[in-house]
């Protein structure tokens, strides 16, 4: 296939300046966002660089050569630090590697006359910044579940294409004129290809992580960070199979700060908010993870467990120890928990057993734990008077 190297030199030139417009665009709909900035840097830099590539052929060389690569060398050192921000590091001094060892080897004539030797570390550095980039693609796995794969695809392509470039062009047969190269309507192809495909994996890379940012904030208590009522009920489905499977009681558990009116009254609300917190790492401390411990609102919270009472009954109760003696600031406060568990039951019906629970247990004098199991038939009621 007979590939015009200046038709393609034109389309790299317009889907530049085409991706330069979407990126800053997106960038600034992003509310600014470092990796878009960086992405949006890179495309610029690529697209000044190609421009300069023309003027080639009016016998410039300096430009194309010494700045035009330095430029490719910047934009990928961009890239990089797109990818570096987006893994949560800072952007760092690495980045600019790649550019000013180009502009410092452009000083002796030896390397700037010499196209082979230009080929060799052009595809040397190419070839570092994407492994560097899939590096930093590696590290930001656990919030890529789309994303990761397609990346990677990209990035290998990349990676193989400039291996190749090093193996097979050695430019002998090139003019430093656009185009004489055999290799160069594919180095333009290619470039081109990558700067689009790029461009648009960064933007599904930020978009996935915006999703995930979104999906986990729906699920989570703006103020305790602990998990909402909408993250409960959505695991009691699966609790409720698994209690099924494993012949297991479900259990519920409702836990409500005493008298937290008055600690607002006292205290302030802020200090309200300061109690809440502290009750907050207390239970964190207590409960294990698959308890998806929740703030249902005010100062309820939930809890649910699939196996022994006795375990959760113990567990609570060292809760309720630990958040007499907590004191945050020097406030006092206490809990009152209800418990609920049973076999056949649904986990929304021992919700409701679990509140009662919580009601006899304010009732009885607060500060204390009550607990109804149910056998299939009949519901029991125990009482802990702590
Ligand atoms: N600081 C703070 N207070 C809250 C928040 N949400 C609800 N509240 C307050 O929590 C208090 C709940 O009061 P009540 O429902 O009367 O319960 P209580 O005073 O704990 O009484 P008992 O539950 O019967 O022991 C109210 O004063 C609400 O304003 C919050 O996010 N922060």
């Amino acid at each position: 296939m007979a590939l015009d190297v200046y038709t393609l030199f034109i389309c790299e030139l317009y889907v530049l300046g085409f991706l330069s417009i979407i990126m800053i665009f997106a960038w600034s709909g992003a509310q600014y966002d470092r990796v878009l900035g960086f992405t949006t840097m890179a495309i610029i830099a690529m697209m000044v660089s190609v421009w300069l590539g023309s003027l080639r052929n009016h016998g410039l060389l300096f430009l194309p050569v010494a700045i035009g690569n330095t430029l490719v060398m910047l934009a990928y050192g961009m890239w990089l630090n797109a990818f570096r921000v987006f893994a949560g590091f800072r952007p760092g001094i690495s980045w600019l590697f790649g550019a000013l060892l180009w502009a410092l080897l452009c000083c002796f004539p030896s390397f700037y006359c010499s196209i082979p030797k230009r080929i060799m570390v052009s595809c040397l550095l190419c070839i570092s910044y994407t492994v560097a980039l899939i590096i930093m693609l590696v590290r930001s796995r656990a919030c890529l579940q789309i994303t990761f794969w397609p990346a990677q695809l990209l990035l290998c392509f990349h990676l193989v294409f400039h291996l190749s470039r090093m193996c097979f062009d050695s430019g002998s047969s090139a003019h430093n004129a656009m185009g004489h190269s055999p290799f160069s309507s594919y180095v333009i192809l290619e470039s081109t290809l990558f700067v689009i495909g790029l461009t648009f994996t960064i933007l599904a890379m930020v978009n996935e992580r915006t999703q995930i940012r979104y999906k986990q904030a729906s699920l989570r208590d703006p103020l305790t960070s602990v998990w909402n009522r909408r993250a409960l009920f959505a695991q009691a489905g699966l609790a409720e199979k698994k209690s099924m499977q494993k012949q297991l009681p479900l259990v519920a558990m409702v836990f409500d700060l005493d008298h937290f009116k008055s600690i607002n009254d006292r205290y302030g609300h802020n200090q309200g908010d300061r109690v809440l917190l502290d009750f907050c790492r207390v239970v964190e401390k207590v409960l294990p993870a698959e308890c998806t411990f929740s703030r249902l609102g005010g100062e309820e919270f939930a809890a649910l467990f699939v196996g022994d009472v006795e375990k959760v009954r113990s567990l609570c109760e060292e809760i309720r120890l630990l958040a007499m003696v907590s004191r945050p600031d020097n406030i006092e406060y206490t809990v009152s928990i209800g418990i609920a568990a049973g076999n056949t039951h649904s986990f929304s019906s021992l919700m409701m057993m679990a509140d009662k629970a919580l009601y006899e247990a304010k009732a009885g004098g607060r500060n204390r734990i009550e607990i109804k199991t149910t056998a299939p038939q009949s519901a029991t009621l125990v009482n802990l008077n702590l």
